[in-house]
This record gives C-alpha cells, sequence and structure tokens, in this order.
C-alpha cells in the first residue's frame, strides 16, 4: 500500500496494528510514524521495536501522514485533536479506533468534513488474528472505506456495521479477548491448585481454546451442539457445567457484555 500512516497515540492498540500490518508487508516501517502526548521512552521503544519513525511534535505526524490513526483514549481525544486539526488537509483520511466515539464527533472536532472511517480492531491484529469492525463516516467515500478495510483485513477478518452496532461489537471483539484470557486465567489457576504443573496447565489450556476456537470454526457446528458432544450423561462436563449454571454464568456473561457496550456509549458522550 502506497501510503503514509501516523499514529496518534503508541499504545497497546497502536502497537498490536503496527505489529501485524509490518508482519503482513502491507507497508513498510518508514512508511509509519508514531506519536504520543509526553512519553517519549515509549516512542523510542516502538522505533526501536519496529523501525517505524517516531515525533514528539504532533504536527510533524499530520504532515508526513496519508492516514491519520487515532489511537488515544477517547477521553483524551479533544486535547489531542485541538493541537493539529488545522492542519488536516483535503486528501487526508481518518481512521479512528477509539471506543465509543463517533465519526461525526470526530469531523465536528475537527471542523471541517473530513473522511473518518470508524474501526473496531484487537489486540489480536499484532498476530494477524483481529475481527475488526468498520463504519464510515458521513464525509467517507467508497475509496476510504476501501482502503482502511485493505489495511484490516491484512491482519485479520474485518466487517463492515452499521455505526450503531459498533458499541456491541466493542464488547463482544474489541473487548472480547480479555474476556477470553479471564477465563484462561481461572481454568489455570484452579488446575494449579489441583496440583498441575504450571507449564503444564498453560500448554493445555491454550490448547484446550485453540481447539475449541477451530472447532466452531470448521465444523460450523452450533457451540451448543458441540458443548453436547462432550457432556456424557452424569459425566464430569456435566458435573462443571451444574456449576456454571448454579452460578449463572450465562446471565453473567450477558451482563459482561452489555456492561462492556454500555461503557463504549458512556465514552461517546464524554
Ligand atoms: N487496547 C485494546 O485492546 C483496544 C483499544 N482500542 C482503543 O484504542 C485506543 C487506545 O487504547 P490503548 O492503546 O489500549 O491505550 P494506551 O493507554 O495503551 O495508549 C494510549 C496512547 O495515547 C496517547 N495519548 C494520550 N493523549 C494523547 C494526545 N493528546 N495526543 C497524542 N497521543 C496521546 C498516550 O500517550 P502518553 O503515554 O504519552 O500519554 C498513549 O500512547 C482507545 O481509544 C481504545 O478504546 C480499540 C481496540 C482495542
Ligand atoms: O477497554 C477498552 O476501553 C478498549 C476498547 C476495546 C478494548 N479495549
Amino acid at each position: 500500500m502506497n501510503k503514509k500512516l501516523a499514529f496518534i497515540g503508541a499504545g497497546a492498540a497502536a502497537e498490536a496494528i503496527i505489529a501485524g500490518i509490518l508482519r503482513a508487508k502491507i507497508v513498510a516501517s518508514e512508511q509509519i510514524i508514531v506519536t504520543n502526548r509526553q512519553n517519549e521512552d515509549r516512542l523510542k521503544e516502538l522505533a526501536k521495536r519496529y523501525d517505524v519513525k517516531y515525533t514528539t511534535d504532533a504536527s510533524e505526524a499530520i504532515q508526513f501522514a496519508d492516514i491519520i490513526l487515532l489511537a488515544m483514549k477517547p477521553y483524551d481525544l479533544h486535547d489531542a485533536i485541538d493541537s493539529w486539526k488545522k492542519e488536516v488537509r483535503d486528501e487526508q483520511m481518518i481512521i479512528s479506533i477509539l471506543a465509543g466515539v463517533e465519526t461525526a464527533q470526530i469531523a465536528d472536532l475537527i471542523e471541517r468534513p473530513v473522511p473518518v472511517i470508524r474501526a473496531m480492531p484487537n489486540t489480536s491484529a499484532s498476530i494477524g488474528f483481529a475481527a475488526t469492525a468498520l463504519s464510515s463516516g458521513k464525509y467517507a467515500g467508497k475509496e476510504h472505506l476501501e482502503l482502511a478495510g485493505a489495511l484490516f483485513q491484512t491482519v485479520g477478518i474485518t466487517s463492515v456495521v452499521p455505526e450503531k452496532d459498533m458499541h456491541t461489537i466493542t464488547a463482544l471483539s474489541g473487548s472480547g479477548p480479555a474476556f477470553i484470557y479471564y477465563m484462561v486465567e481461572a481454568m489455570e489457576k484452579a488446575a494449579i491448585e489441583l496440583g498441575l504443573d504450571n507449564q503444564l496447565a498453560r500448554k493445555f489450556v491454550i490448547q484446550t481454546v485453540l481447539g475449541a476456537g477451530h472447532m466452531l470454526q470448521i465444523t460450523k457446528e452450533e457451540p451448543e451442539r458441540l458443548r453436547e458432544q462432550i457432556t456424557s450423561p452424569q459425566g464430569t462436563t456435566e458435573a462443571g457445567i451444574k456449576v456454571l449454571e448454579n452460578h449463572h454464568f450465562q446471565r453473567v456473561v450477558s451482563e459482561c457484555i452489555k456492561q462492556a457496550k454500555e461503557r463504549s456509549e458512556q465514552l461517546g458522550r464524554k
């Protein structure tokens, strides 16, 4: 891709995308510049790790870029944009990965009809396994959506969704990996408490999650059906599932996703 990218915000999400797109070789490291608010050590770290350019001057990053990728926390957006909004050029586009923030809010803050694509990836982008949802802002054309799609397709799967669904996507697949890791932490801890060797517990829980994911993808069976295949009458799985049911596991998970969605809505309103 013959485009230069400026990452405004240099945290975990920016790094996952940088790692993923460099790994996929869709852009070269010299086509990427990173900047943040104040942590120059972090910029140096990314420059060293990925050979990308860095600057402490946001204007320099804006001047460099064809695509401005917003990757700061939602509540830092206003301050971040204020310092460089007048420098945005007509031919540039913005991709925002901020939870909750609408494309219209970004165009309003920049005070001009700038093409904005909202994207919600996840940290699995770093290894090419992200699920990224994309929505077009009012001033974005087909070409902007295609460009953002081409970028994120290199780091996993993509789907275009109505912007109203972005809050749910953020809960499901933006935050989702953390919910899976939380489950993994709990399973691993239990196995270790029961006397299993740490490394063995880790190795087996990883393969179990991987295997379950591949089973869902390859067999295309309903998760319920796959679960039933494992659950022998009066067997071990049934004994475990009963505990999950007694503790309202499905209700808890449902509440978790709904709270995360609601938080996304709140972040957008701030
Ligand atoms: N983490 C994830 O899994 C995902 C995150 N997102 C979204 O990505 C965004 C970033 O998240 P994450 O990477 O986790 O956050 P981090 O806290 O890791 O990184 C935030 C970055 O933004 C920078 N920043 C803060 N203020 C400004 C500013 N005024 N100008 C330029 N840069 C600034 C910070 O710089 P400094 O350190 O100098 O303050 C830091 O580099 C969020 O909006 C989040 O919703 C989306 C999908 C997944
Ligand atoms: O926790 C957050 O707010 C961000 C958005 C999606 C994943 N992390």
